[in-house]
């Protein structure tokens, strides 16, 4: 074990100060920065600075709002995890959009439309200070998760550490392969999840969901995520799981997910229909880092 770890490769620049709210959905956690009122275009080396929970702030993704670039819009969403990698969306990531925006008076709206590298979604504020967000619809063909198959059949073997895992693959914008396992306390999380994240038929990398059938109603849910590892909940781990489950009928909408940060409400009517998410967005603090260039 070396004696000390490297600091996460900076350049030399003189840093600049940004502000920046720390927030979580259900322990999920992030860094939120107002990029329209403060001049922040974040490298990889950054996001891996601010998202390092001993030399930097300490998060599993980095949330960006900026300026929306698309006509009836309200803003643009960016979204990083904490190896850098900017990716396509972020369900807990969208509910605490809605309330950094609201908060931080950026909207008088408590539904906006928001622009993200994966298209519109659309978080609501609601009246108990939850947060619903209609997420989309999610995406099953292979080719578009993407997920390398000869088939399109919902369930696929996925071999694994010399055996096959059935999965689905899904994309609610961002990729997922989920499978149903008995018991999501004692499933292979910390040792196929990595596996299964890096495995070669998720060619952009995966978000590998172990989902529990409790009853007709809920499930239980862990999710190793791409480019953060296992988070305390994933949301579109959860609406690419309950996706899942309903596809397979397995489960019928709604759907109450527990995840080990708490639980979400999850719905979907079934293909072509975009799955709504209702769940919690705090605000923990606010602060500022220098963050060099
Ligand atoms: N790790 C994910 C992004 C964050 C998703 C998750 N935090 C959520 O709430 O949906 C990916 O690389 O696709």
């Amino acid at each position: 074990m070396p004696r000390h770890r490297p600091i996460p490769h900076l350049s030399d620049n003189p840093p600049m100060k940004i502000r920046f709210t720390k927030m979580h959905g259900l322990g999920n956690d992030f860094v939120v920065i107002d990029a329209i009122n403060q001049p922040v275009e974040l490298t990889a080396a950054q996001a891996r600075f601010l998202a390092d929970r001993r030399f930097g702030v300490g998060c599993d993704q980095i949330l960006i709002v900026e300026r929306p670039t698309q006509p009836g819009v309200d803003f643009r969403y960016r979204i990083f995890n904490a190896d850098g990698s900017e990716v396509e969306q972020c369900g807990n990531g969208a509910r605490c959009f809605v309330r950094f925006v609201v908060d931080a008076h950026l909207t008088e709206k408590q539904e906006i439309r928001v622009e993200t590298k994966s298209g519109i979604i659309a978080p609501r504020l609601e009246g108990n200070g939850e947060v619903t967000v209609d997420m989309g619809a999610p995406i099953l063909e292979p080719a578009r998760v993407p997920f390398i198959s000869d088939s399109a059949e919902l369930i696929q073997p996925l071999a694994v550490d010399g055996r096959d895992y059935a999965i689905t693959a899904v994309s609610m914008g961002n990729p997922h392969a989920v499978q149903v396992v008995d018991n999501v306390d004692t499933a292979p999380v910390e040792t196929h999840g990595p596996i299964i994240e890096r495995h070669p038929r998720f060619p952009a990398r995966v978000n590998a969901g172990f989902m529990q059938i409790v009853d007709r109603h809920a499930i239980r849910l862990r999710v190793f995520e791409r480019g953060s590892g296992e988070t305390l909940a994933c949301g579109t781990g959860a609406c690419a799981a309950v996706v899942t489950g309903i596809a397979r009928g397995l489960i019928d909408s709604p759907v109450r997910v527990e995840t080990r940060g708490g639980y979400l409400s999850i719905a979907w009517q079934g293909p072509g229909t975009p799955v709504m998410m209702t769940g919690p967005a705090v605000a923990v603090f606010d602060s500022e880092i220098e963050l060099p260039k």
